[in-house]
């Protein structure tokens, strides 16, 4: 089988703060999501949000429905964020093709239902990470290549947290039902990331921590501002916050990572700010 899934419940802020190491890792990260010739995805209970990896070495790779969806085709109720970070590969959906370079994105929205995915070359595979999320209106495809992104730079040097923040899959850009995506890059001699830290009860959160050099890791915070938690971190893994939780991390070197949000509103800068003395 190349399609393989999970299933993750949510859990209450009272609950978390009893979970040791291992039960907050079980619950929140996400180890494997890129493994040759196959298509990885956990479904959380957290706003009915999936998070995918798709590797495609030797064969294309289709994204078929899984049970929990209980659709005939996975875009059935759904729409589909991908953002490619490998090699050239190319999605194609309903026989058209998409060619995606490293760094490019592609929104699919509902009612389409053949969605393949393939590399370029197996010496230089793609790497699709995928985000979807329940949709209720079919929008049309959009490729959003590097030059369309919207560009914000964020923090400083000072303050270690320097970054370049880009958001691909926002209401601006495309129009989407209900998921944000975009890119985080942390700059040289920076580790923080989202710092100040930030809740928005109305959404929850997924990162995908990439480009973190070999033998270097990324401390996530989560929780509730006032009783954080940490997740260490590898690289090509994802972190599950809650719409209660912080999500913010710090790295022993810079790194990228790829944000994901669902749930209420489409207004990117609904957020609540937490001051960082206050964070306990
Ligand atoms: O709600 C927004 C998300 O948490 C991220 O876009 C924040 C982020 O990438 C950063 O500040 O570095
Ligand atoms: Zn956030």
């Amino acid at each position: 089988m190349s399609i393989n899934y999970e299933t993750r419940y949510a859990s209450s802020p009272q609950g978390v703060k009893a979970y040791d190491t291992n039960q907050l890792r079980s619950e929140f990260l996400i180890e494997n999501l890129f493994e040759s010739d196959k298509l990885n995805l956990v479904y959380s209970h957290y706003d009915r949000f999936i998070t995918g990896g798709v590797l495609p070495v030797n064969k294309a790779i289709e994204l078929l429905t899984i049970d929990p969806l209980k659709a005939p085709y996975f875009l059935e109720r759904r729409e589909l964020g991908i953002i490619n970070v490998g090699g050239t590969g190319s999605v194609t959906v309903d026989g058209t093709e998409y060619v995606l370079e490293n760094k490019e994105a592609l929104y699919v929205g509902q009612g389409n239902e053949k969605v393949v995915f393939s590399s370029k070359s197996s010496n230089s595979p793609a790497q699709f990470y995928l985000n979807s999320t329940p949709a209720h209106k079919a929008y049309p495809i959009k490729k959003i290549g590097i030059k369309d992104v919207e560009v914000i730079e964020l923090g400083a040097p000072e303050t270690a947290n320097a970054r370049t923040l880009r958001k691909y899959i926002v209401n601006s850009v495309v129009d989407v039902c209900q998921l944000q995506m975009g890119m985080t890059s942390i700059k040289q001699g920076s580790s923080w990331n989202t710092m100040p830290a930030h809740v928005h009860d109305r959404r929850m959160e997924v990162y995908f921590y990439f480009e973190i050099p070999e033998g270097q890791a990324v401390c996530h915070f989560m929780g509730q501002p006032q009783e954080t938690r940490h997740i260490w971190m590898g690289n090509n893994q994802a972190v599950i916050s809650p719409p209660w939780s912080i999500h913010s991390g710090s790295g022993t070197s810079n790194y990228s990572f790829i944000w994901g949000m669902a749930g209420e509103n489409l207004d990117y800068g609904d957020m609540d700010v937490c001051k960082i003395t206050e964070l306990k």
